[in-house]
């Protein structure tokens, strides 16, 4: 009998903290990490770079299904590299214009279909965390553990503005809200897996929440469904 690897999937809008959480908890329970949206992100930059219409569904299939790219781990509580076609872009694709990009890919169903089996792929023991928006209603739906994460768009504009600023690019609060707007009534509206919790996902606001607070919230489900070690 092959015993499946579990799967805790967390989805949620822009900016709810998905992608910070998702890392905390691999790192904690030793499994590997599933940066879905990082997929949709780096077609947006390699369509840019090959000269690729993002609108092109069937050219975006094509370069969506030859996507050359590695995700390398490296030393606890740091993102993980992110190389594509040989070259390290984990900084370049974080940025609000790659993330307008890949929510306009991301619309596409045949670049969706493209992208299912490469996600799937990550599953491995002992566990793996995948975050994105359709991790626990498309691509993962038999997940044990299903997280929505959420957070006023005010308050995701303000860590985007102090995340992007930290990283020292000029920012304009009252831009990126509209950005984030933008790409939550794109994400939600699509046809194609939409931004949307799956029916038995655990909604989690994380407003009024730290990451630390976020981060035992979800750790107490963990042990709850006695999910790790
Ligand atoms: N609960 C929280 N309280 C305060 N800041 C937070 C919280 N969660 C995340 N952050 C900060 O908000 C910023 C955005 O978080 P993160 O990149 O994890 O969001 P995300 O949902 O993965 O966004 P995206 O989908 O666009 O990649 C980061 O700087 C992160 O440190
Ligand atoms: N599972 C996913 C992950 C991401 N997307 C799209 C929608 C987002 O706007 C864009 C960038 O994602 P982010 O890095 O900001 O999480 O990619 C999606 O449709 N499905």
């Amino acid at each position: 009998m092959t015993v499946q690897a579990p799967v805790i999937t967390i989805d949620g809008p822009s900016g709810s903290g998905k992608g910070t959480i998702a890392g905390l908890l691999a790192q904690k329970l030793g499994w590997s990490l599933l940066d879905s949206g990082a997929l949709y992100r780096l077609l947006a930059f390699a369509a840019r770079n090959h000269g690729v219409d993002l609108t092109n569904e069937e050219a975006m299939k094509v370069l969506a299904a030859h996507l050359d790219v590695q995700f390398v781990a490296v030393a606890d509580g740091q993102a993980q590299r992110i190389i594509l076609e040989g070259e390290e872009v984990t900084d370049a694709i974080r940025n609000e214009q790659i993330g307008a990009g890949a929510s306009q890919v991301a619309a596409l169903p045949a670049v969706r279909e493209a992208l299912l089996q490469r996600q799937r792929a990550f599953l491995e023991m002992p566990g793996l965390v995948a975050d994105g928006r359709d991790m626990g209603t498309v691509v993962f739906p038999e997940a044990p553990l299903k997280v929505f994460l959420t957070a006023s768009a005010e308050e995701r504009a303000r860590r985007r503005y102090l995340q992007l600023k930290a990283k020292g690019d000029d920012v304009n609060l009252a831009s990126l809200l509209d950005e984030i707007r933008a790409r939550d009534e794109r994400d939600i509206q699509r046809a194609v897996a939409p931004l949307k919790p799956a029916a038995d996902a655990i909604q989690l606001d994380s407003t009024e929440l730290s990451i630390e607070q976020v981060l035992q919230r979800i750790l107490s489900e963990v042990a709850n469904r006695d999910l790790a070690e």
